[in-house]
């Protein structure tokens, strides 16, 4: 079997899809893709097809090395997201032509279920208790949401304030029958983050997710030392050779890789059992996509640390699509009492409504985030 054609399709509300095709007509899908960054990994992966075009797609480690080394320069968000998604496609071609799910390829099921959960409260956390309460009659019992609006590197004890008083009203709703992660998004500079962990920590976050930002992680060990919150981090790493010195260092107990930023399957599965070793949970990162969540959950159901798998139904990204528009197997993503199944079919378990992601890319929108401004008019961290 040789690969022939890679084409890849921008979506709405900011995904792309990657369709591999073999001489044999068997077609893997990947999901390649940096938020806002989307035309720059589409040429990236137009940059990687001299070292896919013609070869056997049954190699996926040869395939895999020589993308990430015969460049010279590697690593990086974009670089990384391209093989990310070509590497999460070469798995969806080799399932489907062994006729196994990925799991199965990978030792098989290490649970029987996986435990999700679900964004509240958007950019500017607002109306959390209400969004909480809707999810919950979903079956969600586990939230996450930004644990604050902008931030100063120096910022006011109103702001710190502002940023308990959220989470006491909901420990105050709701008390222990729900969890919640707060994401810092790295909005959060050192400076302030040890008087919002020290602050927060009455409330028992379950996590408290990127506390400063990943150039900054020579203070995970730090904060860590001063609070009993799990600090939790991963989206903005890229490959086990950076998570090699964070894990060394200590003070993350979650690792959030992102299976379509992180070097796919074949890097995050070397991710997951790193972490394994210095006994760090694994929560895949995935504000994303449908194939982005199958790739995660086909690591999840074979990774022992795996704890908590995001997923984006519902996020207050997902401007103009939703998670399962481009699903045809839509009954294989449900999420019953807040965990999701193994996915039962071939490969990655996602199959790909073709024909409506071409009718998608059609008017593709060029997602960004927004710029935000301090009141002092410098640039704030979104
Ligand atoms: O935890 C999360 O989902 C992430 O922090 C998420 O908010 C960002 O990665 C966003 O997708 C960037 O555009
Ligand atoms: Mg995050």
């Amino acid at each position: 079997m040789k690969i022939i054609k890679l084409t890849t399709y921008r979506v709405p509300p900011r995904w792309m899809l990657l369709k591999i095709e073999t001489d044999e007509g068997v077609v893997g899908w990947g999901e390649p893709v940096i938020e806002g960054r989307a035309r720059t990994v589409e040429t990236a992966v137009q940059e990687m097809e001299p070292y896919l075009i013609g070869q056997d797609p049954s190699r996926i480690n040869d395939l895999w090395q020589t993308m990430y080394r015969a460049g010279f320069y590697r690593g990086g968000a974009i670089l990384m997201s391209a093989i990310a998604g070509i590497d999460q496609a070469l798995w969806d071609i080799k399932g489907k032509v062994l006729g196994k799910p990925v799991y199965e390829l990978l030792g098989g099921l290490v649970r029987d279920r996986m435990k999700m959960y679900s964004w509240v409260g958007g950019d500017r956390p607002s109306d959390i208790i209400e969004q909480i309460r809707t999810l919950q009659k979903g079956g969600f019992n586990t939230f996450k949401m930004n644990g604050t609006e902008e931030l100063g590197m120096l910022d006011t004890s109103a702001k710190v304030d502002e940023a308990v008083r959220r989470v006491a009203e909901i420990r105050e709703a709701f008390g222990t029958t729900i969890e919640f992660g707060l994401d810092f998004h790295g909005r959060v500079a050192a400076p302030m983050a040890k008087t919002l962990l020290r602050e927060l920590e009455q409330f028992r976050p379950l996590f408290v997710e990127e506390p400063v930002l990943a150039e900054q992680a020579e203070y995970y060990p730090r904060l860590a030392e001063m609070t009993s919150i799990p600090l939790a981090a991963g989206e903005r790493m890229y490959s086990r050779f950076e998570f090699k010195n964070v894990f060394a260092a200590g003070g993350l107990s979650i690792v959030q890789p992102d299976l379509s930023h992180a070097g796919g399957i074949t890097e995050c599965l070397k991710i997951a059992s790193m972490a394994e070793a210095y006994d760090i949970t694994l929560a895949p990162h995935c504000p994303l996509g449908p194939v982005a969540l199958a790739s995660c959950l086909q690591v999840d159901f074979v990774s022992y640390n795996a704890v908590l798998q995001e997923q984006s139904m519902g996020i207050h990204y997902n401007k103009g699509g939703e998670l399962l528009d481009y699903v045809v197997n839509k009954e294989d993503f449900k999420i019953v009492d807040g965990y999701c199944n193994p996915l039962p079919k071939p490969g990655l378990g996602v199959v790909v409504d073709e024909e409506r992601v071409i009718e998608a890319s059609k008017n593709a929108p060029d997602w960004r985030n927004p710029v935000w401004r301090h009141e002092d008019g410098s640039v704030a961290e979104w």
